[in-house]
């Protein structure tokens, strides 16, 4: 007997309100402040199918700062820019270390292991800035995103931005260390700034799961037709995704949900079933490895009942 496919939409509201009901949430990202006084009960979920079909539960329109899942899209377009000459400033291996961590850049002389990391994610905002005036290079990166999620209404939060440009003392070292190298090329204030910047985007579920199409389908996204990138390009940025997209945790990540993922300590994170959906979720409160800790749960259930690992069922 063929088992009957699961209904999305009754899946995704079922999860958003099982996630709402649970007490163990982590704690949200308290280093920086205007992310410390988010409320940790907030839960929001958005798959969009490849008919176009948008299941959501939960606080799902409400805009939250994607942080580091913004670095997906800066990968994306610094590779347009650069092509593969992007691999002679940042690698492609696991890093086995924190997000921030400091002590992997010496040993490796200032090139940074992936450019999921903060330093990577320097690096490849250095490299889309070059060139360009700070103002100008954070413009092509929100127009992009506005572009990916057909929504021109998506902003930076300078607040956030602000609070980060206060208080990033460790992104400024790490992108200091690299400057020293050549690794990064600009004046190193204005690299952090685009960087602390883009990281401020403040998207919904929805418009995150809008952006992230194109990763689920060969490059193109499918309502509009627009080819975003090369499949060849698509299929290796969810590589990346998948090795590097939750730090340290990118292994227990792969092990229980089974996609592509990139989280941010905002909470957020993009996932992506090749051929499937793409898939945005969000909860404020962050497990050991800085990843939202319901999100990842939530996820873990959705790949379950939908059968969606990359893995198989
Ligand atoms: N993991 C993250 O989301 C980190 C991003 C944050 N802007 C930082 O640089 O610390």
């Amino acid at each position: 007997m063929i088992k009957p496919e699961p209904d999305l939409a009754l899946v995704v509201r079922e999860i958003a309100e099982e996630m709402q009901a649970r007490s163990d949430r982590g704690d949200v990202a308290g280093y920086i402040p205007e992310l410390a006084r988010v409320d940790p009960n907030a839960f929001g979920m958005v798959v969009i199918a490849a008919d176009g079909q948008i299941a959501a539960g939960g606080d799902s329109e409400q805009p939250f700062s994607i942080q580091s899942v913004s670095k997906v899209f800066t990968l994306t377009l610094a590779l347009g820019k650069v092509g593969d000459r992007l691999w002679r400033r940042v690698g492609r291996e696991p890093s086995g270390t924190a997000f921030n961590s400091i002590v992997q850049l010496e040993r490796e002389n200032g090139v940074p292991r992936n450019p999921f990391i903060n330093a990577g994610a320097l690096a490849v905002t250095d490299v889309i800035l070059s060139g360009h005036q700070p103002r100008e290079a954070l413009g092509e990166i929100l127009r992009f995103m506005r572009f990916l999620a057909d929504d021109v209404s998506i902003v930076i939060d300078e607040g956030v931005a602000g609070s980060e440009q206060r208080t990033g003392f460790r992104n400024a070292a790490l992108a200091n260390y690299m400057r020293s190298f050549g690794v990064i090329e600009n004046p190193v204030d204005f690299t952090l700034g685009v960087y602390f910047h883009h990281c401020a985007i403040a998207m919904s579920c929805r418009q995150l799961a809008m952006a992230g199409r194109f990763l689920a389908h060969g490059g193109r996204n499918p309502e509009t037709g627009h080819n975003v990138v090369t499949p060849e390009r698509a299929r290796r940025i969810n590589a990346l995704m998948l090795t590097c997209g939750h730090y340290d945790g990118s292994g227990e990540f792969a092990y229980r949900v089974g996609l592509p993922g990139k989280s941010g300590v905002g909470g957020g994170i993009l996932a992506v079933a090749p051929g499937k959906a793409s898939i945005a979720v969000w909860s404020p409160g962050l497990d050991a490895s800085g990843n939202s800790h319901l999100g990842r749960i939530a996820l873990e259930a959705l790949t379950r009942r939908m059968g969606w690992s990359i893995f198989g069922a």
